[in-house]
Parts: C-alpha cells; structure tokens; sequence
C-alpha cells in the first residue's frame, strides 16, 4: 500500500510518516499542495493525509484540483487539521476527502485510520483479481469469495448427490431460494421440476389443495382438477420457503405426506404416490419455536436431513464489494467513499437489500458515478458529524464529553440489537461485553 504524507511542518512529516512506516507501508512525501498534486497523478498513492494549512496551495487547494480532474482517480484522502478548524474538515468531506483527523492527533488513531483503509484496498484488488483470473466466484447463480461460502459452495455439490432433505437457514434475502435453485440444478432431478411455495402465505382452509390437489366438483368452487404442488413437482424438487411461518393446519398436514410418500387430493379416497425432494427454508430460530409450540419438532426432523448456512452478508466484507460490482451496469462507477459506506453498512436486508440500492443509486446517479449520497448511506464519521458537534459546543466541556460518550454508545447498541434482531446476548457478543453490562447501559440509556 501507497501512502501520502503531504505537510509543509518537516516535524510533523517526520512524525507522520514514522507512525505509517512502522507498519511496513510504503510512505510518500509532499511539503506543499503543488508537489502533492504531482505526486497523486504520477505515483497514484492509494491513501493521503493531507494538511490543511499551508502557506502556498494547501489542502483545499488540493482537493479543490482533484475535484476538477477528472482524468486522475481520486485516493482515499485524510484531512488533518487544527482542533478549531472542524467546520473546514467537514466542508473537505463534501469535497471528496474520507475522513479528517484533529491535531494532536492520536497515533494509535492515524495506524487504525491506514490499517482501515489498506483492508478497503486490499479488498478491491482481490475482488479485481478474482473477476479478471481464473479463480471462480461464481456457483452457477451464486456469487461468493468469501471463506464461508466458498465452503457453502461445497457443501451444495455435496449435498446435490444425496436424496436427503435439505433445510436452508440464514436471515432474509441471504440468498436461500438460489442456493435451492442450485441445489435442484446440480442434482440428478434437474431435468424434472422445481417448484417453489411459500408456505407461510398457504391459507389454512385451502392446505389440502394447495399441497395435495382436488378432483373436480370436490367443493364449491373446484371447477376443474387441481395437481398441487406435490403433484407438480414430482420426480423433481419441492421448495417449502418460510417453512417456520407454516400454519400449524398446514404443518400437520405436510407432516403426513413427508412421512406416506402418498397424497390424497380432495375429494378422492385414492392416494397417489409421490417421488419428491424436500427443499426447506426459513429465517426464524426454528429451535425456539419448537420451545413455543408454534413449529412442531417431528416435522423439523423429517426437514432437517441436510442443513447448510448462509451467513449474513455483514459478516462477508470480500462479497459486499464483488455483488457491489456486479450489480452495478459496466459504465457506472463508484467512489471510495461510497464503497466505505457499504462496508460499513449492516445490510439488514442482505444481498437483496444490496441489489436494490446498487440498480436505484446507478440509475439515479451523476455522471455515471455513484456516491455516498446516492447510496444514501451515512459513514460512522462523516459530513453527519457536523450537526451532532453542534449540540455539544455549547455546553460545559465535561457534560459535552459524557453526552457525547452516551449517544455514541446508544447509537452502537441500538445498531448491534439492530444487527443481531434484538438478541440481547449476540448484541453483547458482537460489542465485545457481558451480557449484563450490556442489560445495565440499555437500562441506563433507556433503550427498550
Ligand atoms: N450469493 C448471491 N449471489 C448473487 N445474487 C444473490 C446472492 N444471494 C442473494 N442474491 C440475490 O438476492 C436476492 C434475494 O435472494 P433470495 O430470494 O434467494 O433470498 P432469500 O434468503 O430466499 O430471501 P427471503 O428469506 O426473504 O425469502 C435475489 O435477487 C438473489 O438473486
């Protein structure tokens, strides 16, 4: 990694540059903004800390130029400037710099300021080789780089020899209809159907011909036969999605099948034999709904054959990038900022909420090019900062600092239960605390 250290100060350089080279990073240097410019366009360094105040063509002066070449790429840029300057800081994040930092600066700050964005680039160069080599991230509609499913993709090929049946799980829009799809394409079904039902959204009443069929004249209203979706899909595979939203009617009467290999359409005494694979899903902790007596746990034995894992894109930083680019149309491009934006953002969504934002951004964005603000997302420190500073200044420094600290630490619980669908242990799990230190903050901060 390439990095910028631009300070007419020779000390400060001096210091700077100490900091970025006991990491073993390669470390420009540049006393004024002229010099910096020169260097940006010739040795294009993939981070700059860049001074504000210089006596000939400072910081702004920089970034200011950058702004208005288009043909030089623009690095990640870290405004340094003095303690009283913030408003000027947040005024260069709107000119394209990342971040800023205040001096004195920390140096334990500045290291984690470059290890952050040595992971960014470092994140885009493997994205950029996996596309461009042979190493395949692609599993038939799958994409994936990361160490988790590249194991996933695996466990598929593995899992697509077998008859067991399969239950799926991982949180919405993680992508477990494609891994069914998959799973039906590579095995030895793949020519007969697949058919996909979302279980939840069966009615009660109308289970038994959803699943199993009718004949004719079976009730009011069965004007011709019905197959049903065994029928239907057989000799092939059965996609049960939202399996742990399943009525309980409709439970019992899956149960049945799943355990007889025969169906009974409506309004026949004649059971028709049935040669279907199983495919389930579901989001919900299956686990605790059998505790609540709300999903029953023989039918849960008889899904569970084989059960495969997707982990939420928040934990697979490598696959935010690769989907990112992949949804994104060949002529739009993305700023830094924005692809920082979307490492840090949780995705509650997952994949789905990702495609979503990468087309509308693309669509509505200048230029070609997406940013920040069409993403719409906000950075943990950003152009946002301005207004919470604001309501601080006034105040006595210590009660300043204490309401600073509390709304930091509110914002990052709420955004961990966010993160974890308000499990109070893996939000304590993911902030690195005890479960009841975390109990006693809510409590104090009156978080619900
Ligand atoms: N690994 C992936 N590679 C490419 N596209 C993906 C991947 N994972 C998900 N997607 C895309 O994200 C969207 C959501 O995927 P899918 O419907 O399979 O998720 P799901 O887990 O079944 O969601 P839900 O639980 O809400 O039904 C789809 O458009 C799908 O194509």
């Amino acid at each position: 990694m390439k990095i910028l250290v631009v300070d007419d100060e020779p000390a400060a350089r001096y210091a700077m540059t100490k900091t970025l080279r006991a990491e073993g990073r390669q470390v420009l240097e540049a006393d004024n903004g002229e010099t910096a410019l020169d260097l940006i366009r010739t040795q294009a360094p993939d981070l700059v800390f860049l001074d504000l105040n210089m006596p000939t063509h400072d910081g702004m002066f920089v970034l200011q130029s950058l702004q208005q070449d288009t043909a030089t790429m623009m690095p990640e840029i870290i405004v340094v400037t003095a303690n009283n300057e913030v408003s000027l800081a947040v005024q260069c994040v709107h000119l394209g710099a990342t971040d800023f930092v205040t001096k004195p600066y920390d140096v334990q700050h500045i290291r984690s300021m470059a290890a952050r964005s040595q992971q960014r680039v470092v994140l885009q160069q493997k994205v950029h080789e996996l596309e461009n080599g042979s190493e395949s991230v692609q599993f038939g509609q799958l994409l994936g780089t990361s160490r988790p499913m590249r194991t996933l993709f695996t466990q598929i090929e593995k899992a697509a020899k077998t008859s067991l049946p399969v239950l799926i799980r991982g949180e919405s829009g993680t992508g477990k209809e494609l891994v069914a799809r998959e799973l039906h394409a590579r095995s030895d079904r793949a020519s007969k159907p697949f058919i996909a039902v979302n279980t939840a959204a069966i009615a009660a009443s109308l289970a038994e011909s959803e699943l199993f069929g009718h004949v004719k004249g079976a009730f009011t209203g069965a004007d011709h036969n019905r197959d049903g979706v065994f029928r239907q899909a057989d000799g092939g595979t059965l996609f049960l999605d939202e399996i742990g939203d399943m009525p309980a009617a409709v439970q019992t009467r899956l149960l049945r099948v799943l355990q007889e290999g025969i169906v009974q359409p409506v309004g026949t005494e004649q059971g028709v034999k049935v040669d279907v694979r199983v495919i389930s899903a579901t989001h919900q902790n299956l686990e605790a709904a059998i505790e609540d007596k709300v999903f029953r746990q023989d039918l849960y034995f008889r899904l569970k054959g084989i059960e495969l894992f997707i982990p939420p894109l928040r934990s697979r930083q490598e696959d935010i990038l690769l989907l990112a680019n992949r949804f994104l149309p060949a002529d739009v491009t993305i700023s830094d900022e924005a692809i920082t934006a979307l490492l840090q953002h949780v995705w509650p969504g997952n994949v789905r909420e990702l495609q979503q934002l990468v087309h509308a951004s693309a669509a509505l964005c200048e230029e070609n090019r997406v940013t920040r603000c069409d993403l719409g997302l906000s950075l943990d420190r950003g152009a946002e900062d301005e207004v919470p500073f604001e309501r601080y200044l006034d105040l006595p420094l210590t009660e300043a600092r204490t309401r600073l600290v509390e709304d930091f630490e509110r914002l990052a619980i709420l955004r961990a239960l966010d993160a974890e669908s308000h499990n109070v242990s893996a939000a304590a799990r993911r902030l690195g605390i005890h479960r009841q230190s975390l109990q006693q903050k809510m409590k104090s901060l009156e978080i619900q």
